[in-house]
C-alpha cells in the first residue's frame, strides 16, 4: 500500500524473492497514472527513474483489487497519513492477513509508533503485526546494491515467514522480537539525520558529524531502554546501521532537509523543495513529547524541534548543545 520510493522498491525486493514460487506482488498506487505506468512499462519513473520492475508485480489504484486475497499487507505511506488511510481500507484486509509496516515515523498528537496505530485502527493482535527497518535507502536497493534489514514481530514464526518472503539475492532480512526497539531506532535516526544535515549545511566537518551521530545513538538508546526495548537492538542494523546510513547519505531525504535548513532556508522553503517524505520533520515533536513523558533527556532531538519550530537558529544549535552540563559518557539514564 503506497507506490512511493520505498513501497515500490520493497515490492521489487519481494517480487524478486518469491518469483520462483509463482507468487505475485500487487501495489496500491494513489494515482491511476502511476498504476498504469507500473502495469504497462514496469517502471515507476517518478520515484525510481528507469529501474525495471519484475513481471510478477502489478498495480491498481483500487484498494479492493489489491487487498483481495493478500496474505501479507505491506504499508508504505507517510506516517502522519496512516491512521486516516488505514481507516479507509482496514475492512478490506483478509481475516488472517499479516500487516507489515515499512514506515519510520511517530504519530503526532498520540506519540504512537506505526505498529501501535495499526493495532488500534485495524484492531489486529500483535502476532499479525510486524515492522521492517534497517539501513535501507530505496534508490540503492532498487539498483540491487546489497543490504540487510530487520523484520521485527513478537511472534517468531510470523517474523521468519516474512523474512523468507523478502529474502532476495541483494536483500538479507534478519529477525528480532524487539518491535519497540527496531521501530524507535528507525524513527529517531531521522531526527539525528536532520541535525547532521544542518551541521553539513553550515559547513561543519566530520568530527562534528561523528559527534552528533554518536550522541544521537546515546539519546536513542536512553529512550528505547526507558520504554522497555533492548540495548542489543540499538547496536544492530535498525539502530546503529540505519543511523550511519541515513546520516552519511546524500540520498537521505532527512539528511537533505537538514542540509537545506543548515544552508539558511526556512522550513516552508525546505518542504516546498522536498518531493518525497522526510519523516523526521513531523516526527521530531512527537519524539520529544514522548521523551518528556518518560523523563528521558534527548538534547539533540530537543534542539532539532526548537529549530523546526523557529525557537532556535541553526547557528545557535551547536553552542546550545556544547554548553550543556558536563557528564560521564557512559550515563544511559
Ligand atoms: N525511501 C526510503 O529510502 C525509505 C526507506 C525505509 C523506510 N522508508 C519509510 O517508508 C515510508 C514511506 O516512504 P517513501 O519513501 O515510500 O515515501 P514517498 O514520499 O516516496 O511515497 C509515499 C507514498 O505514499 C502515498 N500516499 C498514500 N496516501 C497518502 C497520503 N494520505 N498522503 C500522502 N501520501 C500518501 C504517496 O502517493 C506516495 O506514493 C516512510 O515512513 C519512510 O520513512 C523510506
Ligand atoms: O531518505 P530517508 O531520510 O527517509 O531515509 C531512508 C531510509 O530510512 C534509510 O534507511
Amino acid at each position: 500500500m503506497g507506490a512511493g520510493s520505498w513501497g515500490t522498491t520493497f515490492a521489487k525486493v519481494m517480487a524478486d524473492a518469491v518469483a520462483e514460487q509463482g507468487i505475485s506482488v500487487q501495489i496500491w498506487a494513489r494515482r491511476d497514472d502511476a498504476a498504469h505506468e507500473i502495469n504497462e512499462r514496469h517502471t515507476n519513473s517518478r520515484y525510481l527513474r528507469d529501474t525495471k520492475l519484475p513481471q510478477n508485480i502489478s498495480a491498481s489504484s483500487d484498494r479492493q483489487v489489491v487487498l483481495c486475497g493478500a496474505d501479507l499487507v505491506v504499508l508504505a505511506i507517510p506516517s502522519q497519513s496512516l491512521r486516516a488511510e488505514l481507516d479507509g481500507f482496514k475492512d478490506l484486509i483478509e481475516p488472517d492477513a499479516v500487516v507489515l509496516s515499512l514506515m519510520k515515523g511517530l504519530e503526532r498528537g498520540t506519540d504512537l509508533r506505526m505498529s501501535q496505530v495499526i493495532a488500534e485502527v485495524a484492531e489486529l493482535p500483535e502476532n499479525r503485526i510486524a515492522v521492517l527497518s534497517g539501513p535501507n535507502l530505496a534508490m540503492e536497493i532498487a539498483r540491487e546494491q546489497p543490504t540487510a534489514s530487520v523484520v521485527a514481530c513478537t511472534d517468531e514464526q510470523t517474523a521468519n515467514w516474512i523474512a523468507q518472503l523478502c529474502s532476495a539475492p541483494y536483500f538479507r532480512p534478519y529477525t528480532n522480537d524487539d518491535v519497540l526497539g527496531v521501530e524507535l531506532g528507525g524513527i529517531v535516526k531521522n531526527i539525528i539525520a536532520l541535525a547532521v544535515g544542518m551541521c553539513d549545511g553550515m559547513g561543519m566537518g566530520d568530527n562534528t558529524k561523528s559527534t552528533v551521530i554518536t550522541r544521537g545513538l546515546a539519546e536513542t538508546t536512553r529512550l528505547v531502554l526507558a520504554l522497555g526495548g533492548r540495548l542489543d537492538t540499538l547496536a544492530g542494523l535498525s539502530g546503529l546501521g540505519d543511523l550511519v546510513a541515513t546520516c552519511s547519505s546524500s540520498l537521505s531525504r532527512n539528511n537533505t532537509a537538514g542540509r537545506l535548513l543548515g544552508q539558511g532556508l526556512f522550513l516552508d522553503e525546505v518542504n516546498d523543495r522536498m518531493s518525497q517524505t522526510a519523516e523526521g520533520i513531523k516526527s521530531a515533536r512527537a519524539v520529544f513529547d514522548l521523551s518528556r513523558t518518560h523523563d528521558v533527556d534527548m538534547p539533540i532531538t530537543e534542539a532539532v524541534v526548537m529549530v523546526l519550530e523557529g525557537m532556535l537558529s541553526v547557528e545557535n544549535m551547536a553552542e546550545r548543545l556544547l554548553a550543556r552540563e558536563l557528564k560521564s559518557e557512559g550515563e544511559l539514564q
